[in-house]
């Protein structure tokens, strides 16, 4: 049985609408006018247990709605939900036991007291024996690199040094599922690439299933082998990045470099009147653009190679970050290179 279990389900917020003008602002104080918001639109999904999943979607897609209903905070308005066989906002204290959660822009930690003092207070919350407890923060700790912070109030800790208290906070009751909503954000490279390694340790060593919503790729590079890709409340892609890298990538950049900027500007010569190419020079090095799919690259380099002489050639695809944000922009079937009824295959 998959462990998150998500069938049709809806959320519909309802929303008061102000008219405009003094007689409208009575107006609508007398008689409201109400207007629906459909956050989330018929959305499945299953997910099994040990898989990291990857839930993206541009700002307003309805990420946080999706979170919040597998967490018990909102109940759909249509359509079933299951985290571990229990509907969770009817289960809510009992589903809590197998969840955690850490947002990244949002603190489950207690600000002006010592970081342990909230640790304790998650502790009597879930009910946690006092040998797990201290199993489980002793080996936390050690692992994310805070036994030293214990003692400290909460807001003295750097944003690196509270996201992993955060993290911490998040599995001292050994949930099944971690939720995480962008567990990065607001950090330099080597405290993401820490909280990265924390977190595949937890879910490759210990199976813990995770949920994370981000806007860095190399989060999802680094920890989701699946990605599900929400827009205006609709599931428009579930598979790997490695598919979308396949198969939505249409533009290649070929960069050489030459020993001085004229030797650059007289290969720049070779691609003069080819439509289907751009060309950059900046002193000695030549960037062509293309797209991979409609030209040939062997044919490009061959012309490169015979009628010029780089020092030195490198090729590069759309990075991952232009693909979703294409993806974004101009829908799912915008770039797909195959037809869209095979985008959505599982990213196993
Ligand atoms: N309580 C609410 N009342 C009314 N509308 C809401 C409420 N919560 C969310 N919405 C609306 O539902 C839609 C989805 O919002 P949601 O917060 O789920 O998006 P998101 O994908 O998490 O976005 P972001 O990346 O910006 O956090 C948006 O249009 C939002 O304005």
């Amino acid at each position: 049985m998959p462990l998150i279990e998500v069938n049709h389900v809806r959320k519909v917020f309802e929303m008061n609408v102000r008219r405009e003008g003094r007689f409208g602002t009575m107006l609508s104080l007398v008689r409201p006018e109400k207007r629906e918001v459909v956050a989330v639109e018929d959305i499945s999904f299953t997910i099994e247990r040990g898989e990291s999943v990857a839930y993206l979607g541009p700002n307003g897609a309805g990420k946080s709605t999706t979170i919040k209903m597998l967490t018990g905070v909102l109940e759909p308005s249509g359509g079933e939900l299951r985290v571990a066989g229990r509907v969770p906002h009817r289960n809510r204290k009992l589903s809590s036991y197998q969840i955690g959660v850490v947002f990244g822009q949002r603190s489950q930690l207690l600000f002006d007291l010592p970081v342990q003092d909230s640790f304790d207070f998650l502790r009597y919350m879930y009910s946690i024996s006092w040998e797990r407890y201290h199993r489980n923060l002793k080996e936390y700790a050690e692992l994310l690199e805070v036994s030293h912070l214990l003692k400290r109030p909460v807001r003295t800790l750097s944003l690196g040094q509270r996201m992993r208290c955060e993290i911490l906070a998040a599995l001292l009751h050994d949930p099944d599922i971690l939720f995480l909503d962008e567990p990065t954000i607001g950090l330099d490279v080597v405290a993401k690439e820490r909280i990265r390694a924390f977190i595949e340790s937890i879910n490759r060593e210990q199976g813990v299933t995770l949920l994370l919503t981000t806007h860095d790729m190399h989060d999802i590079e680094r920890l989701c082998h699946r990605t599900m890709i929400i827009d205006k409340g609709k599931l428009i892609y579930d598979g790997s990045l490695q598919y979308i890298r396949d198969h939505f990538a249409t533009e290649r950049q070929i960069r050489a470099v030459f020993s001085d900027p004229a030797a650059a500007s007289n290969a720049a010569q070779v691609f003069a009147g080819m439509r289907e190419v751009a060309v950059h020079t900046e002193e000695q090095v030549v960037r062509v653009t293309y797209d991979q799919h409609a030209t040939d690259t062997s044919e490009l380099l061959r012309l490169l190679l015979q009628k010029a002489n780089p020092r030195d050639l490198t090729m590069q695809d759309e990075s991952i970050d232009a693909l979703i944000s294409r993806i974004y922009r101009e829908g799912i079937d915008s770039g797909a290179r195959r037809p869209a009824a095979s985008v959505g295959g599982s990213g196993r």
